[in-house]
């Protein structure tokens, strides 16, 4: 199954990269960043906010944007009004880098809206890894975590400042999300296992997601029409990538979602 070669392949690259760069070292530079921007307060209220996403390739359609820039991606989404900015930093299936993370931090000026790692996690050392590149939040997918290890890296999250985004595509993953106690629950409208991409999922889902908790719809989301359809399900946030990163005007296709 696909899901669980990206997940052995990012547990590889992770073993490599705490080799040359050890958790010490990460601390180290987490010191010398400035505090994390409050992600959840950036998606809540007022519509459907839109989390656009850097995003170079994905294992169901290879390279999707050819001439990638992630920094100039991301400035477009700062310019365009986007309330988060979801970099992806898995390696060898989406051509991503916590590099980009870094480098997204570096160029943009303080007024960005905060950065959110989008990747495999399984180990605390990419949470610690998010943080020193700059993310402000991570995404924590509750088909590749047991109970345990989703609370254990919910709580290290939160101990380093960081917001977290608990993913889930069923009505089992969505139950265990909010028995996590996480406060921003994205619907995965993609079946990892499949590919198979259904904005119905978030219509499913969205009931057993409790009120106080912000509700993040993702993947396949490609049109005002899609935003309509969420904001009438009074979902909060909107994850939009190949919509964006593949439009030939990215500003033009950002002021279009957010109507
Ligand atoms: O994008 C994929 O094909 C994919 C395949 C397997 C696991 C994850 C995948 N995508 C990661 C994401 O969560 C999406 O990049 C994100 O939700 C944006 O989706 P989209 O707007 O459809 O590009």
């Amino acid at each position: 199954m696909l899901l669980d070669e990206i997940v052995a392949a990012t547990r590889s690259a992770v073993s490599e990269r705490k080799r040359r760069v050890p958790l010490d070292l990460l601390i180290s530079e987490i010191e010398k960043r400035p505090p994390p921007k409050d992600f959840a307060a950036a998606i809540a209220g007022g519509g459907v906010k839109i989390i656009a996403e850097v995003k170079k390739a994905s294992p169901s359609k290879g390279v999707i944007k050819a001439d990638f820039d992630p920094v100039v991606i991301a400035r477009e989404y700062a310019r365009g009004g986007a309330a988060a900015i979801s970099v992806l930093t898995e390696e060898k299936y989406f051509h991503g880098s916590p590099a980009y993370l870094s480098d997204i931090a570096e160029y943009l000026d303080d007024t960005r809206p905060p950065l959110l790692r989008k990747d495999f996690i399984t180990d605390e050392y990419q949470v610690y890894e998010a943080r020193a590149c700059g993310a402000d939040a991570v995404l924590l997918i509750v088909a590749v975590l047991t109970a345990p290890e989703l609370t254990s890296l919910l709580e290290l999250a939160r101990r380093l400042g960081m917001a977290a985004l608990v993913e889930a595509h069923d009505e089992a993953e969505v139950k265990a999300a909010v028995r996590s106690g996480a406060n921003i629950i994205g619907i995965n409208n993609r079946d990892l296992k499949t590919f198979r991409v259904d904005l119905a999922t978030t219509g499913r889902l969205r009931r057993l997601i409790p009120a106080g908790r912000l509700t993040v719809s993702e993947s396949g989301i490609t049109c005002s029409d899609d935003i309509k359809y969420l904001q009438n399900l009074d979902i909060d946030a909107a994850l939009v990538g190949e919509a964006l990163v593949t439009a030939p005007d990215i500003g033009h296709k950002l002021r279009e979602l957010l109507g």
